[in-house]
């Protein structure tokens, strides 16, 4: 199979919690990888940014509309397609995969909470606060033992992940 064509078949969810480097590292490596990167982020509706904004933590009710979203995206991307996306419980990634496509990879970027915390605090002009972190990992369920999962530590450096993330496509 050419290059451009097992491009087109690349598919994959970039999950943790916030501050984790989802979007820091779905974006490197999706231009490394020559496909289109989509900041899940940029999903949410108003209502939902309104309430990360002011420190309430998103319920299932308000994650499902947004899950299906990018479920969608995911199933109509014809030119492969990396999305940054939390993901946090299996009943989320389940339904990504249900909607999406049964193919669709996780990689999920793994951390302490004190780097978390570290990193959302030296980050600035973001909605998501550092208060946020405690739900966002209380709501974390690790994808172990699921299908297609690549897992990396957030200790690593970025090109790293980068350059693991892209051989582990390239090999699948
Ligand atoms: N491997 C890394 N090494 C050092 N710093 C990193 C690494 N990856 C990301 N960062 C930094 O950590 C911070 C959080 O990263 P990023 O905004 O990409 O996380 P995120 O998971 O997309 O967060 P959110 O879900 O809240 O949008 C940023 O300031 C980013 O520059
Ligand atoms: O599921 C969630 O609680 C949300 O998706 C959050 O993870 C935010 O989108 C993100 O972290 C903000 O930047």
């Amino acid at each position: 199979m050419n290059w451009s064509v097992a491009r087109q078949k690349v598919r994959l969810i970039v999950m943790g919690v916030s501050g984790s480097g989802k979007s820091t590292v779905g974006a490197a490596l999706a231009g490394r990888l020559g496909v289109p990167f989509i900041e899940g982020d940029s999903l949410h509706s108003a209502a939902n940014v309104e309430k990360m904004s002011l420190g309430i933590p998103l319920s299932d009710a308000d994650r499902w509309p947004w899950l299906d979203d990018i479920a969608g995206i995911v199933r109509e991307s014809e030119s492969g397609v990396i999305i940054s996306c939390s993901a946090l419980k299996k009943a989320y990634r389940d339904r990504l995969r249900e909607k999406g496509s049964s193919v669709l990879g996780f990689l999920f970027l793994a951390g302490e909470p004190g780097l978390l915390l570290q990193r959302l605090q030296s980050r600035s002009g973001h909605y998501m606060k550092a208060t946020m972190l405690e739900s966002q990992l209380a709501a974390l369920e690790p994808p172990f033992g699921e299908p297609r999962v690549l897992i990396r530590t957030i200790t690593e450096p970025l090109e790293t992940t980068v350059s693991a993330a892209a051989d582990w496509i390239l090999a699948s």
